[in-house]
């Protein structure tokens, strides 16, 4: 007897196989003109593409130098990927309509994954933009409030005693925490089991979207059907908001658009806000996971990092000590307090800079030309090989030295009228958070957040890598590099 495992294995092996051979056919001469890192013939681009896998990074610097300013192609297990480079074509991709290129078919495969639509994705972006940036300040108490509370969980520190602390799967719980306090408001922010939902929900849709990637796209709904458990996820999505929901529509009801306690949370602004989308409690489910999915890992994934560079520069502790203590003395813990934290956003925006390897990653939904010529076909995937641009020489002086204080020293040069040295600013050669239209929205709140768990953490704990290790090597899951997993030793601040 084969059993039901088995017999799905076979399954999306056969798929897969046979989707492999309709690829090599699909090969269009217009990419020709293009050059390759790698092999360029069809067959011998699959070693190019495994080998994409491993040395993705110096590939793409590889390509970058070679074409700089220009156009290069990489064979991945979803075909060809274009890198763009150079202000001029990183403009273009800007500028390109959604109909032209979509980020919606992006890595994570939204639609697939998280049964996200694109009016979903149109909704998220708007009240982030919006509701969510605008009320950081109105907010900051509430998130603050929670980082401490579920730090003080996961850190006991008592007396002068060291605690051993697992830092990447802490920090992802607090960050979880402290970002759905203004996602969904409490207690369901402190339900320990709707925060490993929301933690999980990140690493099952990258295991997933890596499977559905190597299909074409008429494949892609089968093999999602046959995979996932996104009904089961939805479905328990649902029953965690069910009361909120049906307790906040019957107040909507009674009393309209305001009442004394409404809340002020995202899941309130999806539900005032969302005239002429859907307005089920399926739906609110679906977003919620969806902003989750978009805010969580990546906010947790930037301050492991940065956190870690610290750890291994002990010497930078004090400053940065110092820096928040001005700051909170002059403006208390706030948001303008943590504007003030010049050398601490500095030290995100540098570890941010070293770790980017891709960004605003598209898909040709029609034949797309280029400023300079060069015509690429409908179904290509389109990005910018951040990872060579953010360590180009003529760019950043010393590239590969991880300057803390870049950022903070240009500011004290260029003046507070120059926002382009913030953590948050975007640029052709800046490109973490994308650039353009659909540059992160969330940028603003993430940084808010990471800057004060980061000062709190400074000012309240004492903080070291165990005795005889360094920090961890980080890797590379699908263009994104994710710090390794460590413990860190913690014990109360002694002055
Ligand atoms: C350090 C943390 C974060 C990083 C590094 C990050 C990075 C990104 C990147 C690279 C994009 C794609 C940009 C593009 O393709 O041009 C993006 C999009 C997005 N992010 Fe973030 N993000 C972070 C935090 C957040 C948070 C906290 C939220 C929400 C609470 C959020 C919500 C979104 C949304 C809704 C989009 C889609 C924008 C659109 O399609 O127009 N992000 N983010």
């Amino acid at each position: 007897m084969v059993d039901e495992s088995t017999l799905r294995l076979s399954l999306i092996a056969s798929i897969f196989v046979v989707s492999l051979f309709a690829s090599w056919y699909r090969r269009d001469p217009l990419l020709d003109a293009i050059p390759t890192v790698g092999f360029s013939d069809p067959i011998l681009s699959y070693l190019s593409a495994i080998r994409y896998k491993v040395y993705g990074p110096p590939m793409l610097k590889y390509g970058y130098e070679k074409t700089r300013r220009g156009l290069f192609k990489i064979a991945t297990f979803r075909g060809w990927m274009v890198l763009a480079s150079g202000p001029e074509l990183i403009e273009d991709i800007k500028k390109a309509p959604d109909d032209v290129l979509t980020r919606n078919a992006s890595l994570v495969e939204p639609e697939h994954t998280l049964g996200v639509t694109d009016d979903d994705n149109i909704f998220i972006a708007g009240i982030t933009r919006s509701k969510l940036t605008r009320n950081i300040a109105a907010t900051f108490k509430e998130v603050r409030d929670e980082l401490i509370r579920s730090l003080d969980a996961s850190i006991p520190v008592r007396g002068d005693d060291w605690v051993k602390v697992p830092v990447v799967e802490t920090v992802q719980r607090v960050v979880c925490a402290a970002t759905n306090r203004v996602f969904v408001g409490t207690p369901l922010c402190r339900d320990q089991n709707y925060l490993t939902m929301n933690i999980n929900l990140v690493i099952n849709t990258l295991k997933l979207a890596v499977l559905i990637r190597l299909f074409p796209k008429p494949l892609k709904p089968i093999v999602a059907h046959v995979l996932s458990n996104l009904s089961s996820q939805i479905q328990q999505g649902m029953e965690f908001i069910r009361p909120m929901v049906e307790e906040r529509f019957a107040r909507m009801e009674e009393f309209g658009d305001d009442w004394d306690d409404k809340p002020n949370d995202t899941l309130m602004w999806f539900m005032s806000e969302s005239q002429g989308v859907d307005r089920s409690l399926r739906g609110f489910a679906r977003r919620l996971l969806m902003i989750n999915f978009a805010g969580i890992h990546t906010t947790s994934t930037a301050f492991t990092s940065v956190f870690y560079r610290i750890l291994s520069d002990p010497e930078c502790i004090e400053p940065l000590r110092h820096e928040v203590e001005t700051a909170i003395a002059e403006e208390g813990w706030t948001k303008a307090g943590m504007d003030k934290m010049h050398k601490i956003d500095s030290f995100l925006r540098e570890s941010m800079r070293v770790n980017s390897i891709l960004a605003v990653s598209r898909l040709s939904l029609r034949p797309f030309t280029f400023s300079n010529g060069v015509t690429v076909p409908a179904g290509t995937s389109i990005a910018v090989p951040s990872a060579a641009i953010h360590m180009d020489g003529e760019i950043y002086p010393n590239p590969e030295e991880f300057d803390g204080l870049r950022y903070a020293k240009l500011r004290e040069r260029d003046g507070d009228a120059a926002t382009g040295h913030q953590a948050t600013s975007t640029s052709a050669e800046f490109l973490t958070f994308g650039y353009g239209r659909h540059a992160c929205p969330g940028r603003f709140f993430a940084v808010n957040e990471v800057k004060a768990l980061l000062a709190h953490i400074l000012v309240t704990y004492d903080f070291k890598f165990e005795e005889g290790k360094q920090g961890p090597r980080s890797f590379i899951i699908d263009s994104v590099r994710i710090p390794g997993k460590a413990n860190v030793m913690f014990r109360k601040r002694q002055k």
